[in-house]
């Protein structure tokens, strides 16, 4: 332990503290040297852009160590980015919340930052609807289960639709009101491999298809599958979650498409697999 004296101690956190904060406005910068780059405010796009920023956190917590919690690095890097967000394109957040989906709320606000305007909606429909009309930047939305009423995804299943962009919380659960649960983002941008990402494809079959049926179909196209479900919307849409960056001209999907039970694929979206609380303890145990 340091005899070094409290005010001298203090004083050296208020000189990192300073460097920090120049280091900061230094970044505000920089980034907005990034929003022209991207050519954001001519197109008056949404400048999130999850690849990158997962890329970020992977490469912190490769070279994080103790006793800050990487979990506590990670949210103020989340709101950092947020407010990097903001300063290139101000955007909203419409998020699914009712009595069962209260932490929707808290997952929202970890991820996009406290200054972003967030508005709850009773429906997964209406929070949807907020992001297809352009009222709304994103829409934070339940993990597609067996369970939801609405299955909303199927909704992504057409053209130019916006698509799922992340999976929340990416890196580490923090507190939330009510039982902890994961969500998904939608919006549209841009997306981009990272290495470790998840593909969303929804299947349209002529017939109701079991998981295990769907899975051999699935295997034989080299394709694997970590999740499906079902839901009979106009017909039966299958939600395939795979664990790669699958392309929209992968020749693997003509291999799904030939066959009679299948009418069309749709690729509904992609995300950076996230960092669980063990994967970043590994990460960074020397
Ligand atoms: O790299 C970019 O495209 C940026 O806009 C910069 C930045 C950042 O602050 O580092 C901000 C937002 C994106 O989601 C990713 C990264």
């Amino acid at each position: 332990m340091s005899n070094r004296s409290l005010d001298d101690l203090r004083r050296e956190i208020d000189e990192i503290d300073d460097a920090i904060h120049e280091l900061i406005m230094k970044r505000a910068d920089v980034v907005q040297h990034v929003a022209a780059a991207k050519g954001i405010a001519e197109r008056n796009d949404l400048p999130i852009r999850p690849a990158r920023e997962a890329a970020m956190l992977r490469r912190l917590a490769a070279h994080h160590r103790d006793p800050f919690p990487f979990e506590a690095l990670a949210r103020i890097w989340q709101e950092m980015i947020a407010a990097f967000t903001q300063i290139q394109n101000q955007y909203s957040i419409a998020v699914y919340v009712d009595d069962d989906h209260q932490s929707m709320w808290d997952l929202a606000r970890d991820q996009f930052g406290a200054q972003t305007p967030i508005t709850a909606f009773p429906s997964t429909r209406e929070a949807l609807a907020q992001v297809f009309e352009g009222r709304a930047g994103v829409a934070v939305l339940p993990l597609p289960t067996v369970k939801n009423m609405y299955p909303w995804w199927t909704a992504l299943a057409v053209a130019n639709a916006p698509k799922v962009i992340s999976r929340l919380p990416f890196a580490g659960v923090g507190n939330v009101r009510g039982t902890p649960m994961e969500a998904l983002a939608v919006a549209s941008i841009p997306l981009q491999p990272t290495g470790r990402d998840r593909t969303l494809l929804v299947i349209e079959s002529t017939d109701q298809m079991s998981h295990a049926g769907l899975e051999k179909i699935l295997k034989a196209a080299k394709l694997n599958a970590v999740y499906t479900t079902s839901a009979d919307v106009e017909g039966w849409m299958n939600l395939v979650e795979l664990d790669e960056y699958l392309e929209a001209d992968d020749p693997r999907l003509e291999m799904l498409e030939v066959r009679d039970s299948i009418q069309r694929t749709h690729i509904i979206g992609h995300y950076a697999d996230v960092i669980r609380s063990q994967d970043f303890r590994k990460m960074y145990k020397k």
